[in-house]
């Protein structure tokens, strides 16, 4: 997580990353000194807000990257709905099922119900999880609708990585060939 996104999609871009995700909790105040969410009911706060993220979303796509938004476990998922349904899209949802900042955390069950409600809502969306997956926790994410998995500490940590890649695929695959 970064606190200023917009510093980052030209040298992103430029390394050849083909995909940027930034955080809706950084977006919405990038431009303001105000905290979010006291002032934010206000007119002119909502518009600063939208501005900012559209034209950050632009931004990523004239770099040629993919545009991604990503939640925090307590960031009520309605609030990327409107990134979704933007005229100019992000491409992803990222739900964060652990608070950003390090590996090996625990994965945390109760975020799947934004995963449901976004798969409910966005049939073909990239959704995204990430903190804690791993072969015990895959299977919950998969069947509530995650198709892109981050996983560090399960991978890294393992005698063969690939085999449990290949756990985390078949999940996923698994759950997507039911629906
Ligand atoms: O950096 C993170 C959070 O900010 C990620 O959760 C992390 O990279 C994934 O690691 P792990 O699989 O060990 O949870």
């Amino acid at each position: 997580m970064v606190t200023k996104p917009s510093d980052y999609v030209e040298p992103f871009g430029k390394a050849g990353a083909s995909g940027f995700t930034f955080h809706i909790e950084v977006a919405r105040g990038e431009h303001t000194s105000v905290e979010w969410p006291s002032i934010f009911s206000s007119p002119l706060m909502e518009k600063l807000y939208a501005d900012n993220w559209q034209d950050l979303i632009q931004s990523i796509k004239s770099k040629g990257m993919r545009p991604g938004v990503s939640l925090r476990p307590g960031t009520p998922v309605e609030e990327v709905f409107p990134l979704v349904e933007a005229e100019n899209p992000v491409e992803l949802v990222l739900v964060m099922t652990v608070e950003p900042g390090f590996g090996g955390q625990k994965f945390m069950p109760e975020m799947m119900d934004k995963v449901r409600t976004l798969r409910k809502k966005y049939p073909s969306l990239d959704i995204e999880v990430d903190g804690g997956l791993g072969p015990s926790t895959i299977d919950v994410a998969a069947s509530a609708g995650a198709n892109c998995i981050v996983a560090g500490s399960s991978i890294f940590g393992a005698a063969d990585p690939g085999a449990i890649i290949s756990v985390l695929r078949k999940s996923v695959e698994g759950s997507q060939n039911k629906n």
